[in-house]
């Protein structure tokens, strides 16, 4: 796969990064005021009633720090956390092995719960409601159901996109965060701060110039950080300086407003091959090479949130803003 900045993916170096840098905090996280606030709440109210923290749905675009906050949640409610993902639990048994392991009032962090098996999720109901199990014992007459009481615990969930959710398993949390992308100002302090974890100097604008291009996403801002770091390194003293900085993102082809080559070749081809749209989302997909669901997970969310693209009934559609981005003349019919 080529070197992408932009992807859903954690990758290898993200995983060496984080432990490092992961806030382990409230107070530490950076933004999502609203979110942190009223967990805050929720937090210290389940500390005084010793009782579980209500079930905890996360949502929001790939790497604003749902993995992120959740182990800061176990972490202020002072419990474990044990951590998995839908796709990971592939048998009903393997989430009844996971659930009896777990201690009184730990969290579950199930990733990607949108990807739970459908059986898998069905025990998941008792569990979350009643914190038991159920199963059948035996067949046909003689059959009869057994119910299992679990630890209470907290189950966090964390999806990309909140209506990929059965509705049964969506009703069954108490607290409902999604996730935003962070500001400017929020992602020059993410990056001003891991920087100096990394023990690299930056100085002057270096800190915004990268978190403009960060497509408000911590997660690219850190494998930003970590490229240009290297370039300051070869290039330079090891400081981080505006124009190394400047120099390192252009190479890195990510451009002022974070866009990469993918975002640069969808919006190209809708205003090439489809007019600017409206074209539909599979349509572009095919015509970029790229899986529908990376392209509505990954690039069209930030795009949206740019006003770059807009989403009617008929279909995905070019806005004005981004054909000036592309140098190209916006056509009348596109207002
Ligand atoms: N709100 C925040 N404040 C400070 N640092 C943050 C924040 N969110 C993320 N980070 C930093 O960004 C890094 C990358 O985030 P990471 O890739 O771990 O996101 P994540 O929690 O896995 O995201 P998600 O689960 O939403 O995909 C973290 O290790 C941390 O350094």
């Amino acid at each position: 796969m080529e070197d992408r900045i932009v992807t859903a993916h954690l990758m290898m170096e993200d995983q060496t990064v984080e432990y490092s840098l992961r806030p382990r905090y409230l107070a530490e996280y950076i933004g999502q005021t609203q979110v942190k606030e009223n967990l805050k709440i929720y937090i210290e109210a389940a500390k005084l009633r010793r009782e579980p923290l209500d079930h905890v749905l996360l949502y929001g675009p790939p790497g604003l720090g749902k993995t992120t906050l959740s182990n800061i949640i176990a972490n202020e409610l002072g419990v474990n956390i044990r951590t998995t993902s839908g796709p990971a639990i592939e048998r009903p048994g393997d989430l009844a092995a996971i659930l009896t392991n777990l201690q009184e009032n730990d969290v579950l962090f199930i990733d990607e719960i949108h990807r739970l098996h459908r059986t898998v999720e069905e025990v998941l109901y008792p569990a979350m409601e009643d914190f038991a199990l159920d199963f059948i014992i035996g067949k046909g007459p003689s059959a009869r159901s057994v119910r299992l009481d679990l630890p209470k615990f907290t189950l966090i969930g964390a999806t990309t996109r909140a209506g990929l959710l059965s509705a049964p398993l969506r009703d069954r949390f108490g607290v409902v965060s999604r996730l935003e992308f962070y500001t400017e100002d929020e992602l020059a302090y993410i990056v001003s701060r891991n920087a100096e974890l990394f023990g690299v100097g930056v100085v002057g604008e270096a800190s915004r110039e990268i978190a403009r291009r960060s497509r408000g996403t911590p997660r690219i801002a850190n494998r930003l950080l970590k490229r240009v770091r290297d370039h300051a390194q070869v290039n330079g003293d090891g400081i981080i300086t505006d124009d190394i900085a400047h120099g390192a993102l252009e190479r890195i082809q990510v451009d002022p407003m974070g866009l990469d080559s993918v975002d640069h070749k969808m919006l190209r081809s809708m205003i090439q091959n489809y007019r600017g749209g409206p074209v539909g989302l599979d349509t572009i997909a095919a015509s970029i090479g790229e899986e529908s669901q990376t392209i509505e997970d990954v690039y069209e969310p930030y795009l949206m949130q740019i006003g770059f693209l807009q989403r009617t009934p008929r279909g995905r559609v070019v806005t004005p803003s981004a054909y000036r981005h592309l140098g190209l003349p916006v056509p009348e019919y596109n207002g």
